[in-house]
């Protein structure tokens, strides 16, 4: 296997696939799974073989770090800062990106909010593809993990919006009543957006008011998606013309010039 190398923080002189990795940020409840699901199903990705997929899409959540007995017990009680950057693995992010961007399959372990922990049993095999979503509130804080984007979204929803969508979704997903939800956002949600993602945007190529509402930027990114694989396909079948030519050459059946 090739050594992944990083020069000026991109990749460079790797084997394989390399993705188009696209980058989505955003306060919690902004609408990021949920334009990544709208750009999957625009591109017809959502009903396909995970095997075959062009695009896929992973979530920073994959990531958050695990918690010790004494922080599982402050979890437990919305007392465990979850949008503080610290709550994460960024290394093991990082490393994780950089395998894909070489080209090869990975393991995410998929995360569960109820318990604060990560289901490593439930875990998704990513697949090699040419464009790779990666979701989080924070995936643009960590230096080492922003440059390795080559293109970033900010999905920009008004706080008043995320909240009301936080309650509803954490009430009925993640296991929480009201108050737990109410003390976490004031405490610990509120203040972490302000001073952790929210400066990020400044780093975003494109910002998507209002998140998945708005079908006008969701579009223009499907249709810049759309014309980046049609080009990796006009390359992957020139690459096969040119592998037959060779490998008949070389048989010593066909005289083929080598194509470049
Ligand atoms: N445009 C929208 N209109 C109504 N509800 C939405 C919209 N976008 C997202 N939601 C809902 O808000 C909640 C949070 O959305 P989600 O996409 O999971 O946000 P994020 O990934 O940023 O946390 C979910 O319950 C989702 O169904
Ligand atoms: O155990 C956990 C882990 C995370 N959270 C909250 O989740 C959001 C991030 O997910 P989004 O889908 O982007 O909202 C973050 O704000 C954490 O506070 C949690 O409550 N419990």
């Amino acid at each position: 296997m090739s050594e992944i190398m990083k020069v000026n923080g991109k990749l460079n002189g790797i084997n394989g696939k390399t993705p188009f990795l696209i980058g989505v940020s955003g306060g919690t409840a902004s609408g990021k799974s949920t334009v990544c699901k709208r750009i999957m199903e625009k591109l017809g990705q959502v009903n396909m073989d995970h095997t075959q997929r062009q695009v896929v899409c992973i979530t920073q959540d994959s990531f958050y770090r695990e918690l010790s007995s004494a922080e599982i017990l402050k979890a437990e009680k919305g007392q465990f800062n979850f949008d503080h950057p610290a709550a994460f693995n960024e290394k093991l992010m990082e490393k994780t990106l950089l395998e894909i961007l070489a080209g090869r399959k990975c393991e995410v372990p998929t995360y569960d909010y109820r318990n604060h922990a990560l289901r490593p049993d439930d875990s998704i095999i990513i697949y090699p593809a040419d464009v790779v979503l990666v979701e989080g509130i924070l995936v643009f804080y960590f230096p080492e993990i922003l440059n390795l984007f080559h293109m970033k979204l900010f999905v920009d929803t008004d706080s008043d919006t995320r909240l009301a969508r936080r309650v509803t979704r954490d009430i009925n997903e993640r296991g929480r009543d009201l108050d737990q939800v109410l003390n976490q956002y004031i405490n610990f949600v509120k203040p972490a957006f302000e001073e952790f993602c929210s400066p990020t945007k400044k780093f975003a190529d494109v910002i998507i008011p209002r998140g998945a509402d708005n079908t006008v930027a969701i579009d223009l990114i499907v249709q810049h998606i759309r014309e980046y694989l049609n080009n990796c396909q006009k390359s992957d079948s020139e690459k096969n013309l040119r592998h037959v030519a060779v490998t008949r050459t070389n048989s010593g059946e066909a005289h083929f010039k080598r194509q470049h």
